[in-house]
């Protein structure tokens, strides 16, 4: 059974084929971003998170001044229940987006996402110069009280303008990994997300901690 709206898998794929991203709000219930929250605080109290990398497996580099967030990479197999049905709505919108986009995406990878404040993440393609398997990004934010004056928001440089999207609870963004260029402003607040990228081939996670 379809858990997301097919509405909104509509405009995630109008809106991907016309403009090269969509943002979509209520993909999570507030219910599912609380429970999404309470498995954040366990991977935390376990000090599951590290900061995160630039370039590919085989060309990592920490460079805090590029960009300042923490990451623990979600294992698929082992995800618990709210996060697992995340990952099967971004399933359905994998699905949907082949049969209407005829992208071919085989798979995901997926990472839960901490800005601390003072965090930021500057200008950037998602693909990396090495290898270019990610298609779509999508980013899913957790941050139920985001006020303006918490900053953190997604720019997108689009070619009429940026867009500044702000990353409040159960809101949906992505966008294609290989033209859309973009930047995490200074967040003065923690920021939580969900952050991933389908991808059009099978990759060896092994590597991802
Ligand atoms: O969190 C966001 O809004 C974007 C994150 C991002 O650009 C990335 O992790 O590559
Ligand atoms: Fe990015």
């Amino acid at each position: 059974m379809l858990s997301v709206n097919e509405h909104l898998l509509e405009q995630i794929a109008d809106q991907l084929a016309t403009s090269d991203y969509a943002v979509i709000d209520d993909f999570l219930s507030a219910k599912e971003v609380e429970a999404i929250l309470a498995v954040f605080d366990i991977h935390r109290e376990h000090g599951r998170f590290k900061q995160a990398a630039i370039g590919d497996s085989d060309n990592q580099e920490i460079n805090k001044s590029v960009r300042k967030d923490l990451i623990k990479w979600i294992d698929e197999d082992n995800a618990r229940p709210a996060v697992q049905e995340f990952l099967e709505k971004i399933d359905e919108v994998k699905n949907y987006l082949n049969r209407t986009c005829f992208l071919g995406i085989k798979e995901y990878e997926a990472h839960f996402t901490i800005y601390p404040p003072g965090a930021f993440y500057k200008r950037h393609l998602d693909q990396f110069t090495t290898s270019d398997h990610r298609k779509i990004s999508f980013i899913c934010y957790l941050n139920q009280d985001w006020q303006p004056e918490h900053g953190g928001e997604l720019r997108l440089y689009l070619p009429d303008g940026d867009i500044d999207v702000a990353p409040i609870a159960g809101r949906l963004a992505c966008f294609r990994s290989d033209v859309v260029e973009h930047e995490v402003l200074l967040s003065h607040a923690h920021r939580y997300s969900l952050t991933g990228w389908m991808l059009d081939q099978y990759i060896e996670l092994s590597f991802l901690g």
